[in-house]
C-alpha cells in the first residue's frame, strides 16, 4: 500500500463512464478536504470575539448535515479509494479529502521517499512549533511508504524518535523515508525533517521496525472490511 496523494490518472480501470464518476468524486472530496483545513486553520489562528465564533459555530454544524446522509462503519473502505493502488483520499498524513492532514505530498526519488508540507498552527505544540506527536506521525507514514515502495509492506511494531530542535510551523518542510534493512518479515527504515530551506539540519529522525503480516493474521485483522 502506497499513501500517495490522489492524481486523475490514478486508478484507471477502462471504463470510462465509472473512471469519470470516481475522477468527479475524487475532485469533490479534494474540495471539500481543502475548505475543511482551511476551516480548522481558521478557527485555531482567529482571534473575532465570542459572538462571531458561536455564529460559525451553528454555520458549520448547519452545512455539515447533508454528509450525514450514508455514512460508513469502520468496516467499509470509501467509494473512492483503492487499497491496492495506494489511493487513500482520509489518510491523516496525505489525504487530501482529510482534515486532519497538511497533507505531505510524497514522491520517491532514487529509491528515497521524498515529502513535502506545511504545518499550521493547528499542529502546535509548543508555542511556535510543531507538537512532537505530529513529528512522529509524518516519519511512521514516511517509513511505511518508504517500506511499502521497496517491495516489502508491513505494519509498524516500533518507533524510535530522536529530536533534535523543534519544528517550525508555517514553514516548508522537506520529509524523507528510505529502507535501511529487511530481514526476513521485519523491515527498519530511516526518515528525516528538516526545513526545505535547510534540507541538511536534521530537526527529528526516526528509526522504525515494520513486521509484515502473515496471512492468518491479516485475516484476523482485516477479514471483515469490505468494499
Ligand atoms: C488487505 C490488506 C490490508 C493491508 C493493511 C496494511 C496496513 C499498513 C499500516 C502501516 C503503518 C501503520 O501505521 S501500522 C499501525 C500501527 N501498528 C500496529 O498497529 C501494529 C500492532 N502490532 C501487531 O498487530 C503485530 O505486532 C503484528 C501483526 C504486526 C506482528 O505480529 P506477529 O505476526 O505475531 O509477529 P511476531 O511473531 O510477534 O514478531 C515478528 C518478528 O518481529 C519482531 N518484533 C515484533 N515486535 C517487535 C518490536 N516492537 N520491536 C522489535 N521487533 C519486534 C519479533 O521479535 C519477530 O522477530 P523474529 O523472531 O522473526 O526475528
Amino acid at each position: 500500500m502506497i499513501w500517495r496523494s490522489y492524481h486523475p490518472t490514478h486508478g484507471s480501470t477502462g471504463n470510462g463512464a465509472h473512471d469519470e464518476a470516481l475522477h468527479d468524486r475524487r475532485t469533490a472530496i479534494d474540495e471539500l478536504g481543502a475548505a475543511l483545513r482551511e476551516l480548522v486553520e481558521r478557527a485555531t489562528v482567529t482571534e473575532v470575539d465570542a459572538e462571531t465564533i458561536r455564529r460559525v459555530a451553528d454555520d458549520v454544524r448547519r452545512v455539515t448535515g447533508p454528509l450525514a446522509d450514508r455514512p460508513r462503519g469502520r468496516t467499509q473502505l470509501p467509494t473512492a479509494d483503492d487499497l491496492l493502488g495506494g489511493i487513500r483520499m482520509y489518510n491523516p498524513v496525505s489525504g487530501t479529502g482529510s482534515a486532519l492532514a497538511p497533507p505531505v505530498r510524497a514522491e520517491i526519488v532514487d529509491g528515497v521517499v521524498v515529502g513535502a508540507c506545511t504545518l499550521g498552527l493547528a499542529y502546535e505544540g509548543p508555542p511556535m512549533y510543531a507538537h512532537g506527536g505530529i513529528s512522529a506521525l509524518l516519519l511512521d507514514h514516511m517509513l511505511g511508504y518508504a517500506t511499502t515502495a521497496s517491495g516489502h509492506p508491513g505494519m509498524t511494531v516500533r518507533l524510535d524518535t530522536v529530536y533534535r530542535a523543534p519544528v517550525p510551523l508555517q514553514t516548508p518542510l522537506h520529509l524523507t523515508g528510505r529502507v535501511t534493512d529487511v530481514n526476513g518479515r521485519k523491515v527498519t527504515a530511516h526518515g528525516i525533517i528538516a526545513t526545505a530551506a535547510d534540507p541538511d539540519a536534521i530537526l527529528v529522525e526516526a528509526t522504525g521496525t515494520f513486521v509484515a503480516v502473515p496471512p492468518e493474521k491479516a485475516k484476523a485483522l482485516f477479514g471483515t472490511m469490505r468494499r
